[in-house]
């Protein structure tokens, strides 16, 4: 037997997969995803860094793991919980199984929990911590031993620190995205213009995505000062997605409030997020999140309505854009929360789904195609002066 044991005292039980060492405990903050595929993909998309992953699909692993497709090299899930762990030895051209890839990267698997009961109870009372042990007694004691009494009611207010920062770390610049991102700056051949691509812990697919239209693509860690991203002359800028509480950046908030006016630009996800905060916006985090591959967002401008693949805790508060420059053109249509931005004045988009999401849906590649016309319309200009922004 093994547990996952809520800060709240709840108890799942289930066996244990993977990674696991003879003791001890791991905390993370507890997250649920509702896609019917692609739990390779979410493994290693670095935007679950800090996480213990929850998947609704009840039977994982089926289809077996396929090492090109992952997200990312570096793994920084904390755990995986499943209902029905399967082999995958129906796939016949798998690398290996999601078991043996768990045991050989360090995850530590849940099967055979009631992730139905899990799932309810995160959706009522809010994404919160929670550690993985071997021994129940162990997990209550992380949490501060009798625990009776102490349920919190719909409060996610304090599981910040597990979603934001290193385990254990409080000092500004141990967020996890410092972890995620790239160490150094490498460049990715193509016929065309050279793009910047600022990583936050970058998926491959966006990465892909871009290559697919030929650009020239130069990554840089996430800490890198706006003007070496300048000297390079890029014809536009990609932020990507990344872990952790947006509200956690300021050094990066502030290096991208100097890119602002001076390239075209792309955000995705904690892009998205902290293009918002750069503008003098604000974020808030959601109760629950936004986790799965259907998701309805429309277009406020032509109702035109889509399914995208979603994986964020944070959204961007809408009525904090005024003033901003920004506008909110696409909203969720299950919670009317705000999906995407254009920018008055500069020729700046940002999505907080993924349009690269892979598996699909596959219907926001114009999200992309956007990105290029915006390029083409508008270059570099490094001599823009900077934007009148209200910093909060
Ligand atoms: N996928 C992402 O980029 C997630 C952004 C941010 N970490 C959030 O949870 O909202």
């Amino acid at each position: 037997m093994a547990y996952l044991i809520l800060r709240d005292g709840v108890v799942f039980k289930g066996e244990a997969f993977g990674a696991w060492p003879a003791q001890g405990v791991r905390a993370g903050e507890v997250v649920f995803n509702t896609s019917m595929s692609g739990y390779q993909e979410m493994v290693t998309d670095l935007s679950y860094a800090g996480q213990i992953l929850v998947l609704t699909q009840p039977q994982i692993g089926n289809y077996g793991w396929h090492d090109e497709e992952s997200e990312a090299e570096r793994i920084l899930l904390r755990g995986l919980v499943v209902r029905e762990l399967c082999g995958g030895e129906g796939s016949l051209h798998a690398d290996r199984s999601l078991a043996d890839f768990c045991s050989r990267r360090g995850i530590w698997g849940l099967k055979g929990a009631d992730t139905r009961a899990l799932t309810r109870h995160i959706r009522r009372y809010g994404t919160l911590p929670g550690v993985l042990a071997m021994r129940a007694e162990e997990g209550l004691e992380y949490w501060g031993g009798n625990l009776s009494g102490r349920r919190q009611s719909g409060n996610c207010s304090d599981s910040g620190s597990f979603s934001g920062r290193f385990e254990g770390e409080s000092t500004a610049g141990r967020h996890w995205v410092y972890r995620a991102c790239i160490r150094e700056a490498y460049e990715i051949p193509g016929p065309g213009e050279l793009l910047a691509v600022l990583d936050f812990g970058a998926k491959r697919n966006i990465l892909r995505e871009l290559s697919r239209r030929g650009f020239r693509i130069k990554v840089f860690p996430a800490w890198t000062e706006a003007g070496e991203i300048l000297d390079c002359h890029p014809a536009g800028l990609v932020l990507t997605n990344g872990p952790g509480d947006p509200g956690e950046l300021p050094e990066i908030v502030k290096n991208i409030r100097v890119l602002l006016p001076r390239l075209p630009i792309l955000g995705i996800c904690l892009g998205h997020q902290l293009l918002a905060l750069a503008a003098g916006g604000t974020t808030y985090k959601l109760p629950f999140g936004h986790r799965g591959a259907n998701h309805p967002v429309q277009d406020v401008r032509t109702l035109r309505t889509t399914m995208t693949s979603q994986n964020h805790g944070y959204a961007v508060e809408e009525g904090s854009l005024k003033g901003t420059g920004f506008q909110a053109v696409l909203k969720n249509l299950n919670d009317g929360t705000v999906e995407g931005m254009e920018h008055r004045d500069y020729p700046i988009i940002s999505v907080q789904y993924h349009p690269e999401g892979a598996p699909g849906p596959e219907e926001n590649q114009a999200v992309f195609e956007r990105f290029a016309e915006l390029l083409s319309g508008r270059g570099h200009s490094p001599d823009a002066p900077l934007p009148a922004v209200q910093m909060a």
